[in-house]
């Protein structure tokens, strides 16, 4: 059933109730556009989310990588603390540069406010999400919240207008493109997602609105996921210390030495950090539950849907039922994802990123990342957690959130590297 709804073209809808407060934060973005405005401004999309792109982040990935692992290194015997915030805030930092191209070298005293923004404006979404379905989400559209918009909006106004008169060249920002000094730096610029998006403006395939809704849903679909994620992973292997020490063993092996530039073909190389990450995404999906809406009375495996009816896909229900995954489903074990065990399961029940054609954009934006913070974070230091894994108590909305966020002390390894070059 899950399978034909997510591959159906009367599905291709979000659920109106579901994602009216992200539509609100983030309007007339792909997440929750609809269908006709969506399959053009995907199509498109989809052409900035390649290999090539992604391979063009790594430098700064890796770079927001060793600023986290400065940031933590501060929390080493301290005991237990909480780090989520620090997580967010430097993953938000990779966000806004790789989307944005604004980064903490530049001098921009808006960059900070720019973080926060963000980081208010998706906790008043999610909470909106949840007071939607008792139609009281008009509480969380506080004065605060309108400024906010505003701020962002007239943020990224102002860099369009900075990039254009750059380029001093209105209307190419090819010219930008090519004034660009060493190979590096060009394809890294080539690929930041608002200079792609100005040259479909240029193309006259994106008007200006859609250059600024479409970067502020990529800031927005990444930032969330990936930061709960990668806490998600900590707290797990925090809780399960024999993977962490499994997985450790496996990076020393891949880096021995710290003066190792790290790159692409390493984490290649790395199956066992591919199968925590892929357990963590089964228990702790971050987008826990997605929503759709038919376009028209359609019959999917004999049920009839009527026109407009909103259907649930409870992803993290799914990822946990016994009929799947067997009788210890809800325990965590990377193992799940041996090759053998992977050949035996049906496609459909395993769905973190969602499937069919509107699925997550930024899967492999995602797994990249995740592998290479992963890799900093486990090959410098040691997690651990007093809180029990069987005491962990989720709210499930729009993403995934802990009710009591476990805090985690921080140890430092005996052969840490200092930094990812
Ligand atoms: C662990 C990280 C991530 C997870 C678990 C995740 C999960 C998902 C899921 C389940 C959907 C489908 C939502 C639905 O059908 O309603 C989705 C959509 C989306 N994601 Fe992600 N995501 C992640 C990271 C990212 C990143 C890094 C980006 C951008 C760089 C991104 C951008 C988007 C966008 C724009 C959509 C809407 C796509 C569309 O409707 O065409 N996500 N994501």
């Amino acid at each position: 059933m899950i399978k034909e709804i997510l591959t159906s073209s009367s599905f291709l809808d979000k659920s109106t109730t579901m994602y009216s407060s992200v539509n609100k934060a983030i309007p007339n973005g792909i997440i929750s556009s609809p269908v006709n405005k969506w399959k053009h401004n995907r199509k498109l999309m989809n052409s900035t989310f390649t290999h090539r792109t992604i391979t063009a982040f790594i430098p700064i990935f890796k770079r927001g990588t060793n600023i986290l692992v400065e940031e933590l290194d501060g929390f080493v015997g301290r005991g237990e603390l909480e780090v989520f915030e620090i997580i967010k805030q430097t993953f938000l930092d990779m966000a806004l540069e790789t989307t944005m191209g604004t980064g903490p070298n530049q001098t921009n005293n808006n960059h900070n406010k720019m973080i926060s923004g963000f980081n208010y404006l998706l906790k008043q979404a999610a909470t909106g999400a949840v007071l939607s379905t008792v139609k009281l989400g008009f509480l969380t559209l506080t004065p605060r919240y309108y400024r906010t918009q505003q701020f962002i909006q007239a943020h990224i106004e102002k860099l369009i207008k900075d990039k254009r008169k750059a380029n001093n060249c209105k209307g190419n920002s090819k010219t930008m493109e090519n004034q660009s000094n060493s190979d590096d730096c060009y394809t890294k610029k080539e690929a930041i997602f608002i200079n792609r998006a100005l040259n479909f403006q240029d193309q006259g395939l994106f008007g200006q609105d859609d250059v600024i809704n479409e970067t502020k849903t990529i800031v927005s679909g990444s930032f969330d996921t990936v930061s709960t994620q990668i806490y998600s992973i900590l707290i797990m292997l925090a809780m399960h210390p024999n993977v962490q020490e499994k997985l450790y063993v496996e990076l020393i092996q891949v880096m021995p030495e710290n003066n190792i530039s790290l790159e692409y073909k390493h984490l290649k190389h790395c199956p066992y950090m591919d199968m925590v990450i892929k357990e963590t995404l089964r228990l702790m999906p971050s987008i826990p539950v997605i929503g759709r809406e038919a376009a028209n009375e359609i019959q999917v495996n004999g049920i009839n849907f009527p026109k407009d009816i909103q259907v649930m896909i409870p992803i993290f229900i799914l990822h946990r039922r016994k009929d799947l995954w067997g009788p210890n489903a809800n325990a965590f074990n990377p193992d799940n994802f041996l090759p053998e065990r992977m050949s035996e399961r049906r496609p459909y029940a395993y769905i973190p990123f969602s499937k069919g054609a509107r699925n997550c954009i930024g899967w492999y934006y995602a797994e990249t990342v995740l592998r290479i913070i992963l890799f900093g974070l486990i090959r410098n230091f040691k997690f651990s957690t007093s809180f029990q894994y069987e005491n962990l108590v989720f709210s499930n909305h729009i993403s995934l959130r802990y009710v009591e966020e476990p805090k985690l002390q921080i140890y430092r390894r005996n052969h840490a590297i200092e930094k990812i070059n």
